[in-house]
């Protein structure tokens, strides 16, 4: 989004990686409603009109902005007077809100590939989301904001949706406003949202600690645990694993002398690997209708010479994009922005939305009269486009970076502005020099994004300023779903637009017509379908929990190691997971077990390259991160949902959803990384037993998956004789004999059980990931409740997948925090972790992922990667 500053700013645009896409020009903020199948549809008339008039801006704004307007010099570029001050004309600004992710996508990249200029490219830092903690959810009170005379109330949007789970953004995350040239960060009031209080759930505090409830109504798996670790009873077979592996590791010599580690273990007392596959719950059959999917034609056999497009936009296009056609959503969208309507535009994930909006606002800016030579700063996408056009500005305001220099740079004048929503607010409310007078265009990017991290009191307060200084404006709103949520949001911010949706059959309702029916979003959901890239296969496997770390490990050697070529990216519920498994992953997968297995060097010397990104990372790491992801053509990113939304990153293969995410929307967005444009791609999600229902869920959005088999994805590990068993006498192992296959997952079991249990520290960072996974799972919205209910988990077997031998003990506390209080509190309660702990926990995750970059609050991974290590002291609380 290009916000104009004091001395121009002609855009502005508000996206984070789930971000506000918004760009600012002239007049109007357009939202749009996907709604019927016909893709130029004249949406509803609003009256939103009446909200710009109505508001109310501090005056202090513009009066300061003019003040401001006096200072001087050029860009860091260097080029000549930059807007400055004095006489410069305005420039016409456009602004595009996402919402914040910390990644940089693009910006980095524009970054990087434009070293001279300071204080461009994307700062990493995301924006500061000032807490949305106003929220107001009541859909009354926004009628009466966009159409009272009065300035809309702060956070009078479309109720947040409340099933947004706090860990990816995962909560947190997400992935920067780098897919996308332009962001907005969510804020704080995504913590509200996003912790829904297990309220409706009665649990018992107890519960958790050791088993929560009996998987399927089984009877208890309950075994009594004695304080022995040899209290369990041994299945001989696993007994034999333990020993046969020690005494094999005996009889290598190059194992005894070379390997530390080996040592150790050795000497350590005997533990048993206790059974991985007894007394699991029964794998439900997958029971779903065949559904037809939403297919979208990605692209069209139009060119944009065909547009009315400057001669050097069309050029650029062709030899630096080195696209030549454009694509269903860019032939729809153009057109109608180049026309100066306001558009709503929904479209599958990479199918191109970026350009849809960014040719038309370069071509509208290409053409203003006040053409300042500025060095260009922009990233990626919008770098590009503007290479002919020297004299547009763009700038990136994500935190990250001091404020000071961002207040420098909108200073010297931007005309297009990328944003995320906080760090904007953040900038309305202390930088004087900044004004919307000049604000033509407004593009609001990954709406559905902003909305559910609690960004609307931000988003209020961004568009009561923009309409207090200019009431022209086109506006574009834009998102991969639309919900109800969005078209709210459309309503209030666009004016008369056309509603664009590419989906060949679509059931979203205009907004008009959702009022006073469709008020939950539970009902959203059940109505909404999505359009999946057609190229996309996708795969569901249901996995015991105990047996879900091996299979997830089969699962990566299979596909990046013995299939090669493969790019993966791994979802998790929480930052701590992804820590945890990076360091667990890393160490048993690839890590010091080579040696052990001399013979098969070339197998084990397939490298895997372990990546992880998260929103605890510090910015300027995430971005190194995402630029490595980015331009290597195989690895495994582990992440949360800080990668879900607006990351192009090319030539990924899998989606991997570890942690099953909190909506089918959300779920859209994570696969939504591979398949795009037009290419070919895999999902896998992985379910608990007690979780199948969710593919019935997805069936009823049109979401068609297919099983993928867990002793399927198990017999990879017959191919890694790292895991084999060495029993005398045995023949050479063949094809996928179960037994075998068991004895090599319990060996692999082992191993992770071995590097967990091989300190104080990497215990305590196991229980640190297994508390995350649990606070993240009692934020699955009420109306999933009946499919992720924390009650059907069982603790002792979830422990095996974290690497623990046990089921910790001294998480009832944590739980409870996350489940409805019940009783009356106990006595010291209050001294324990309990609720506040718990939601401080969840807060933590989620303000970590959609930090603008200000707070201060949050405890950061350190860059260093000593203190990242498990065992570590400081490992993030
Ligand atoms: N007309 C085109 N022809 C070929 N490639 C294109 C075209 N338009 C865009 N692309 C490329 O397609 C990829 C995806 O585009 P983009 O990121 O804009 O998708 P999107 O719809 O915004 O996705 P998401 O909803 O997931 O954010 C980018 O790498 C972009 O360069």
């Amino acid at each position: 989004m290009t916000i104009s500053c004091p001395p121009l700013c002609t855009s502005l645009s508000c996206s984070s990686t789930a971000m506000l896409r918004a760009v600012l020009t002239d007049t109007r903020w357009s939202s749009d409603q996907a709604s019927g199948s016909s893709p130029l549809t004249p949406c509803c008339s609003r009256t939103a009109g009446s909200l710009r008039t109505a508001v109310s801006r501090n005056p202090a704004l513009g009066a300061a902005a003019a003040a401001s307007s006096t200072s001087e010099s050029s860009p860091s570029g260097g080029s000549s007077s930059a807007a400055g001050s004095e006489g410069l004309p305005p420039r016409s600004a456009a602004a595009i809100l996402q919402p914040p992710l910390g990644l940089p996508g693009a910006c980095a990249a524009a970054a990087a590939e434009a070293p001279g200029r300071p204080g461009w490219g994307c700062p990493a830092a995301a924006c500061t989301a000032p807490g949305a903690a106003g929220t107001d959810r009541d859909p009354g009170r926004l009628r009466q904001g966009r159409s009272g005379a009065v300035p809309l109330p702060l956070g009078t949007f479309p109720p947040p949706s409340p099933h947004r789970r706090g860990h990816g953004p995962a909560p947190g995350t997400v992935p920067g406003p780098c897919g996308r040239s332009w962001a907005m960060a969510a804020g704080g009031t995504l913590l509200l949202n996003l912790s829904p209080a297990p309220r409706g759930r009665s649990r018992q505090s107890g519960a958790l600690k050791r088993k929560l409830q009996s998987p399927n109504g089984n009877p208890p798996l309950k075994r009594k645990r004695k304080p022995s670790i040899n209290t369990f009873k041994k299945p001989a077979t696993e007994v034999d694993i333990r020993q046969k592996e020690s005494s094999s590791q005996k009889s290598t010599p190059k194992k005894q002398l070379t390997d530390n580690q080996n040592e150790n273990q050795k000497s350590k007392p005997f533990i048993k690997t206790s059974s991985l596959f007894r007394n699991n719950p029964d794998i439900p059959k997958i029971h779903r209708k065949a559904v037809q999917q939403v297919q979208e034609n990605v692209f069209t056999t139009d060119s944009f010479s065909q547009l009315d497009l400057h001669p050097h936009l069309i050029s650029t296009i062709n030899t630096v994009l080195k696209i030549s056609s454009m694509t269903s959503v860019q032939k729809q969208t153009i057109p109608v922005l180049l026309q100066g309507k306001d558009a709503l535009v929904r479209s599958q994930t990479g199918s191109g939305k970026t350009l849809a909006y960014g040719i038309p606002l370069v071509q509208s800016l290409q053409g203003m009269e006040s053409k300042i030579q500025l060095a260009l700063q922009s990233f990626d996408t919008m770098q590009k486009l503007l290479k002919p056009f020297a004299w547009i500005v763009p700038g990136v305001l994500m935190g990250g970076e001091k404020r000071k220099s961002e207040k420098a740079r909108l200073r010297k004048g931007i005309n297009i502005l990328i944003s995320t929503p906080g760090r904007l607010v953040d900038h309305i409310k202390s930088t004087e020099c900044i004004h919307f007078r000049c604000t033509q265009w407004l593009i609001i990017d990954e709406a559905d994004r902003i909305l559910d991290l609690g960004f609307e009191k931000d988003v209020t307060v961004i568009l009561n300023a923009l309409n207090a200084e200019r009431q022209t404006r086109q506006n574009v709103l834009l998102s991969a779903t639309l919900t109800e949520g969005v078209t709210r949001l459309a309503d209030i911010s666009l004016n008369d637009p056309v509603s664009i949706s590419i989906a060949d059959e679509t059931q979203i309702r205009p907004a008009s017509q959702m009022d006073g029916q469709a008020s939950s979003s539970s009902n959203c959901m059940e109505q909404e379908n999505f359009a999946v890239p057609e190229k996309l296969k996708q795969y569901v496997m249901v996995v015991p929990s105990k047996l879900r770390l091996v299979t997830l490990a089969a699962f990566i050697l299979e596909k990046c190691k013995f299939e090669k070529h493969h790019k993966m990216i791994i979802f998790f519920s929480s930052c701590e997971q992804v820590e945890f498994y990076y360091e667990l992953l890393l160490k048993v997968l690839s890590g010091g077990l080579e040696s052990e297995q001399p013979e098969h060097s070339s197998l084990s010397s397939a490298h895997l390259q372990f990546l992880r990104l998260h929103g605890n990372m510090e910015q300027e790491e995430r971005t190194e991160v995402f630029q490595e992801f980015l331009k290597s053509k195989t690895g495994i990113l582990l992440c949360t949902d800080v990668a879900a939304r607006g990351l192009d990153l090319p030539q990924v293969t899998w989606i991997v959803q570890y942690n099953a995410p909190a909506s089918p929307a959300e779920y859209i967005h994570r696969i939504g990384r591979t398949a795009r444009i037009g290419c070919h791609g895999n999902s896998l999600l992985v379910l608990a037993p007690s979780e199948a229902e969710y593919v019935s869920l997805l069936a009823s959005h049109k979401i068609n998956v297919s099983e993928m088999k867990m002793e399927k994805v198990l017999s990879s590990l017959m191919k890694d004789n790292r895991f084999k068993l060495h029993r005398p006498g045995r023949k050479q192992s063949c094809g996928t004999d179960p037994q075998e296959v068991r004895e090599r997952a319990t060996v692999l079991q082992t191993r992770f059980e071995d590097h967990v249990h091989s300190s104080e520290g990497t215990v305590r960072w196991a229980k640190k990931a297994l508390q995350s996974f649990l606070c993240a799972y009692t934020t699955y919205p009420r109306n999933l409740k009946h499919i992720f209910h924390i009650k059907s988990l069982h603790l002792g077997h979830l422990a095996k997948s974290f690497g623990l031998r046990d089921a910790p003990q001294n998480l009832t506390a944590f739980s409870a925090a996350g489940s409805k209080k019940k009783a009356k509190p106990r006595p010291k309660r209050s001294d324990l972790l309990k609720k506040t702990r718990g939601k401080h926990c969840l807060a933590e995750i989620l303000r970590s992922e959609y930090s603008s970059g200000m707070d201060t609050g949050v405890s950061k991974v350190k860059k260093k990667k000593n203190q990242r290590k498990p065992g570590n002291q400081q490992i993030p609380t």
